[in-house]
């Protein structure tokens, strides 16, 4: 009798990530995902749960996705939003990597640092598409676990040279401004968000503020902005203001068009209609839509994630483990 191969799964934690991304070909693999037709995600399972010793609800996300005969996978993460309090980043969870053939697991990998960078990659990746080719500078909104790697992710596709990043303390902005050492762009930590918004070319969000930190009175012509926090539907990193000046697109209309306030709540009042949301990443990656159409328009890109990035990064990093062993 053949015995079967001992199958031992791989552990990708924080310095595998670290050291093995490649933002650049990150943001490839994901274009490539999202137009690869095979590759099936149900709706994720989105729980608001009590989280009594604290003032606010916590979120449970189940994510599931499969490529038949390829591989499969599946997330299980939570969302603290006080986790800051105890120096702790508010997503936390793993990611189980699957054979889709024989089922076994190929993988564990830690769902923070598999979340950041799909994340950040997905946001470049749709910047590709939204943002002016000539993009030069760049605000970054939040200084939590995103805040970096969204840097690294946007000018990698971008020939920006000036990087402005603000947080809800100077020190914060700072400290992400002091890890980002031998860089090809400058970057300041600022502490007004107004003074330089209507500045900077493109301007990443990724805060947990339930209420807007974008104001569209301050957007400019020509300029990009990627939103990422606000997952639920009472959140908003940007108003109506912003949407009306505005063309908008989603990561997906699976998930974008239902769970965040950036998009549900100018629905419900009648700010934005289904119909004048420009396209999907799906849309954008198959060729099907176009994104920017003019140097002049701004371009408004609402993530809350999907769990076909997730199963492309941890095959990504599953990959690089393996070739650098
Ligand atoms: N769109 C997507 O695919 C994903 C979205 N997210 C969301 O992105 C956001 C940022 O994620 P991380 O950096 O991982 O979180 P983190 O917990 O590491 O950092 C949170 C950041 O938000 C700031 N913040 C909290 N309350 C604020 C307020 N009222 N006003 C301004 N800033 C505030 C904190 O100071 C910190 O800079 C979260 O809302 C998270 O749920 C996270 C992962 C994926
Ligand atoms: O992993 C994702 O996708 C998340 N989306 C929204 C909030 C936290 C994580």
């Amino acid at each position: 009798a053949v015995s079967p191969p001992l199958l031992i799964p791989v552990d990708i934690h924080f310095p595998l990530y670290k050291s093995n991304c490649n933002f650049k070909q990150l943001i490839e693999s994901l274009k490539e995902g999202f137009a690869t037709p095979s590759i099936q995600v149900p709706m994720r399972h989105h729980h608001d749960y009590p989280n009594p010793p604290e003032d606010k609800d916590s979120t449970l996300l189940l994510m599931p996705a499969f490529n038949p005969g390829v591989d499969a996978g599946v997330k299980i993460v939570t969302v603290s939003p006080n986790n800051g309090k105890y120096n702790l980043p508010a997503i936390q969870g793993t990611y189980i990597y699957l054979d889709a053939h024989k089922g076994n697991i190929k993988a564990i990998l830690d769902a923070k640092s598999l979340t950041t960078k799909r994340t950040a990659s997905t946001s470049a990746l749709a910047s590709s598409f939204l943002s002016r080719e000539d993009s030069s500078s760049l605000l970054m909104i939040g200084t939590g676990a995103l805040a970096k790697n969204l840097i690294h992710a946007h000018t990698s596709i971008r020939p920006i040279t000036k990087v402005y990043v603000w947080g809800r303390t100077i020190e914060k902005a700072q400290a992400v401004c002091d890890s980002l050492t031998n860089e090809s762009y400058s970057c300041t930590a600022i502490t007004s968000i107004e003074d330089k918004i209507s500045k900077v070319d493109i301007i990443s969000c990724a805060t947990l503020s339930p209420t807007p930190l974008v104001f569209g009175k301050w957007l400019k012509e020509g300029q990009h902005l990627d939103l990422v926090g606000a997952y639920k539907k009472d959140m908003r990193e940007a108003d109506d203001d912003a949407i009306i000046k505005s063309s908008v697109f989603l990561d997906t209309y699976q998930g974008g068009l239902k769970e965040s306030g950036d998009i549900v709540i100018p629905l419900n009042n009648g700010t934005l209609k289904v119909e004048d949301i420009k396209a999907d990443l799906f849309e954008l990656c198959n060729g099907a839509k176009k994104g920017r159409t003019s140097e002049k328009e701004i371009t408004y890109f609402k993530s809350v994630g999907h769990a076909l990035e997730d199963l492309v990064a941890a095959s990504y990093f599953y990959n690089e483990f393996i070739s650098n062993k």
